[in-house]
């Protein structure tokens, strides 16, 4: 379970609160208008935003004061996933370790995530010689080279077109389900959370509601989510 505990952060003016508890293997669509809040709680179960009061914890270990890379939390953002000098392989490669050579067994970890993403024979192309489909797939791989509980997504596939968003969905999809790992997806658009998460997590008015089931909630939404589903 991650444990959402009766958070409070607060950024300038703004204020998010609320408790929610997410269930280990969920796949949760972290939905709600903009400005929200949804990336900031993003930040802060990833260690970027600190909390003004509150606990995080994850099956027990309370990870609140824990530097962000000794979380068990690899995350994607929008844009800025791959670095531009280095091949597929050394992008991906970063996730085990971004201040050394590769052992053969590390190695190894990196081909078979190129492979799992569907980018077998691309490792030496730096991402400017891939597609947009591409790109997201070698973010993907260097996400299951990291080997963690817990995938924050933040609109990475956005500037995707929607069959491709639809078929790097699909993947997650897959790949968290063979992982067993937590999934945290924030996304704008409805059907990419029926597509693939189980729960929403609403943010409205400052507030952090626990998450419901997602076909109920997008298809009764309550008062706070109706606007901003235009219905
Ligand atoms: N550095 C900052 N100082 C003060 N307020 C900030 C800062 N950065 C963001 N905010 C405010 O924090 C609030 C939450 O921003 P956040 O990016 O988390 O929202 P969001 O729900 O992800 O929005 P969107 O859907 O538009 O991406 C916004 O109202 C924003 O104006």
């Amino acid at each position: 379970m991650l444990r959402l505990n009766a958070l409070d952060i607060r950024k300038g003016e703004f204020r998010l609160s609320g408790t929610a508890d997410i269930k280990a293997g969920a796949r949760v669509a972290v939905i709600g208008p903009s400005g929200a809040g949804k990336s900031t709680l993003l930040e802060a179960i990833a260690g970027f935003q600190p909390l003004d009061s509150g606990k995080i914890l994850w099956r027990s270990d309370d990870l609140t004061a824990r530097a962000p890379g000794k979380r068990p939390i690899a995350m994607l953002f929008q844009d800025g996933n791959l670095f531009p000098h280095l091949t597929v392989a050394q992008n991906a490669g970063l996730g085990i370790n971004p201040n050394r050579k590769l052992t053969p067994d590390e190695m190894k970890t990196v081909e078979v995530a190129i492979s799992r993403v569907g980018l077998s024979g691309m490792e030496g192309r730096k991402p400017a010689e891939l597609s947009g489909g591409q790109q997201s797939r070698a973010a993907l791989a260097r996400v299951l080279v990291q080997q963690r509980d817990l995938l924050l997504l933040d609109e990475p596939f956005a500037a995707l077109g929607p069959a491709l968003k639809a078929e790097m969905l699909d993947l997650v999809k897959e790949i968290v389900a063979e992982r067993n790992i937590t999934l945290l997806m924030v996304s704008h658009d409805p059907d990419d959370a029926r597509r693939i998460t189980d729960e929403v997590l609403l943010i409205a008015e400052g507030k952090l509601h626990p998450p419901a089931p997602t076909a109920d909630t997008l298809d009764n939404p309550p008062a706070a989510l109706r606007e901003y589903l235009g219905t």
